[in-house]
């Protein structure tokens, strides 16, 4: 029975190892060490396998990924086109830069283009122990392109797998390694797998992405006692490069987190790359036959399908929608369908403001409204609700005096999303312009129903709030077509426009509401601009 794998080179065991380290590294205040795979392989250019798979799955498992290059390779969707080894001393540069510095749990190896780089690893490996080592014996791209010739077979049987915890070869790799045995049926695979378990690895995992004829996609475990069908349903997509090298690297950063073998390869490695096949399978990347996937699930978020606006324009303040979900019931129609007619109308921004939601369907009326401004180019910001406004994607957020802090919110938001503040003195303004607020909301300039208890601070206080302002201003408060008039032919420094609710919402159709307010505010700020 063979015995393989990388074990510890002491009695001390590695946790108690890393307790004693880290513990010396907090004496000295440095934090807690993470989980760590160090990822021996090579650079594909596209960043759909290789080292940049490697990376983008070990973040998206939370694990931390060092690289050590063995190849850069010139590849994209179409193929490889060159291929270019990097020295084997400079490998083993690198191999020394990583272990002798850092603690890495977990060892995974992608494209090892020679048996000179094999031979500069395992001597690396008996120099610096780690806890185990995750073997995917690329040989071939899916593009059919060689990465690693036959020359580099007995190496890999002889002295690599019998030092593996884990080998992950897919059928074409697994025939090769068995001298080019025939590879048909999950049979085949399972006998295969009892093989190459035979050679030294502790488990071997035959993968099935390439099975003639499955409808699923089956990958065979064998642990030299039991096997294992891992079976996925078979996702129809262009997008499956580095498939091999995602599922490899997840299980290296489960094992690095201290999952047992059989939880990193069923639980995780498979299930994780059946999503993220799942989720990309839409997208386009390259005019090749076989596409990258999204390893993190973010690419599709609706700011890529739809215009987005660069930057905060102050004069999208003009007319600011705010919606009201009661009012939007009370006159029967969607909050989606109300914002289309408020923006159709001419509203140059539309705020979502929904005291009484619960948390899941004001996610849900958030993505909707967003997709539909969006494709209007409108902004959406959300009221309040910080974690509503970064799960839905949207522009930003409005925050109350008593809701989040506007400094605490830029620091969730980050650079790029709007922040607007609802002030009603010169200091909260002032307060709102050092917190990275981009604009503020002033009022009730007039007495509202939408607000119980809201002090009005009338003309006069929106007066002086706007001249005192650094930020750019939106009236709100009582706001309608009698005097919305009124509000902006005052012009008023730094005043960019008016927000409303009910004169919008609380109405019969939204639409001509919209219209109407819109040519009035046109006509207003004309009149101010002649003055
Ligand atoms: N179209 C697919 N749908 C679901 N899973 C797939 C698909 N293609 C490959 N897989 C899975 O991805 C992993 C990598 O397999 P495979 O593509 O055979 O490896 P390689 O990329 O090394 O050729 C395996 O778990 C396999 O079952
Ligand atoms: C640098 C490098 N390493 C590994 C693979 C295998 O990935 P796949 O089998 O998905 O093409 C690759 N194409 N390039
Ligand atoms: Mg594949």
């Amino acid at each position: 029975m063979a015995c393989g794998g990388v074990i510890l080179c002491n009695s001390f065991s590695f946790y108690q190892k890393r307790m004693v380290m880290s513990s010396r590294m907090q004496e000295k205040n440095y934090g807690a060490s993470v989980p760590h795979v160090l990822s021996v392989a090579g650079s594909d250019s596209g960043a759909g396998a290789g080292i940049q798979a490697d990376l983008k799955a070990c973040a998206a498992r939370g694990v931390y990924c060092s690289t050590v290059i063995t190849s850069v390779t010139a590849q994209n969707t179409v193929g490889v086109q060159a291929v270019h080894a990097v020295p084997e001393d400079f490998v083993a540069q690198q191999l020394k830069s990583v272990l002798s510095d850092m603690q890495v749990d977990v060892v995974k190896t992608g494209m090892l283009p020679s048996v000179g780089v094999v031979k500069v690893l395992l001597q690396s490996l008996t120099e610096f122990s780690v806890r185990a080592l995750v073997v995917d014996p690329v040989m071939v791209s899916t593009s059919g392109d060689v990465l690693a010739g036959p020359s580099i077979l007995s190496t890999f049987r002889e002295e690599l797998l019998p030092m593996a915890n884990i080998v992950t070869p897919n059928i074409k790799e697994a025939s090769a390694l068995l001298g080019g045995i025939c590879l048909k049926t999950v049979a085949d695979m399972r006998n295969a797998a009892e093989l190459l378990h035979a050679l030294g690895p502790r488990n071997v995992l035959l993968k099935g992405g390439d099975l003639p004829d499955s409808s699923d996609a089956v990958d065979i475990f064998f642990n030299g006692e039991h096997f294992y069908e891992l079976r996925s349903s078979r996702i129809k997509t262009r997008n499956s490069h580095g498939t091999g090298c995602t599922l490899a690297s997840c299980i290296a950063a489960e094992l690095a987190k201290g999952s047992p073998m059989l939880t990193a390869v069923r639980q995780v490695a498979k299930r994780y790359v059946e999503t993220a096949l799942e989720y990309s399978k839409d997208i386009l990347i390259g005019n090749g036959i076989q596409g990258p996937f999204d390893h993190l699930l973010r690419l599709k978020s609706g700011s890529h399908s739809f215009h987005r606006k660069d930057a905060f324009n102050p004069s999208d303040l003009f007319l600011y929608a705010v919606t009201d979900s009661g009012m939007n019931k009370k006159w029967g129609r969607p909050m989606v369908d109300a914002v289309a007619a408020a923006i159709q109308g001419g509203a140059t921004v539309v705020q979502l403001r929904d005291k009484d939601a619960e948390t899941r369907e004001f996610l849900e009326t958030a993505k909707s409204c967003l997709a539909v401004c969006r494709s209007h180019g409108v902004l959406l910001l959300i009221n309040d609700r910080v974690d509503v406004a970064l799960a839905s994607d949207a522009d930003g957020v409005h925050v109350g005096q008593s809701d989040m802090p506007a400094t605490v919110a830029r620091t969730l938001l980050g650079p790029e999303k709007i922040i607007g503040v609802s002030c009603k003195t010169i200091e909260q303004a002032q307060q709102a312009w050092i917190g990275g607020a981009d604009y503020i909301g002033c009022g009730g300039v007039y007495s509202t129903n939408t607000k119980a208890n809201n002090p009005t601070i009338g003309l006069d206080g929106l007066k002086t709030v706007c001249s005192a302002s650094k930020l750019p201003v939106v009236a709100i408060g009582g706001i309608n077509a009698s005097n919305a008039g009124t509000v902006m032919e005052m012009g008023l420094p730094n005043l960019k426009g008016v927000a409303v609710v009910s004169a919008l919402f609380d109405r019969e159709n939204v639409l001509a509401e919209t219209k109407k307010l819109h040519a009035l505010l046109m006509e207003a700020s004309s009149s101010s601009k002649t003055q």
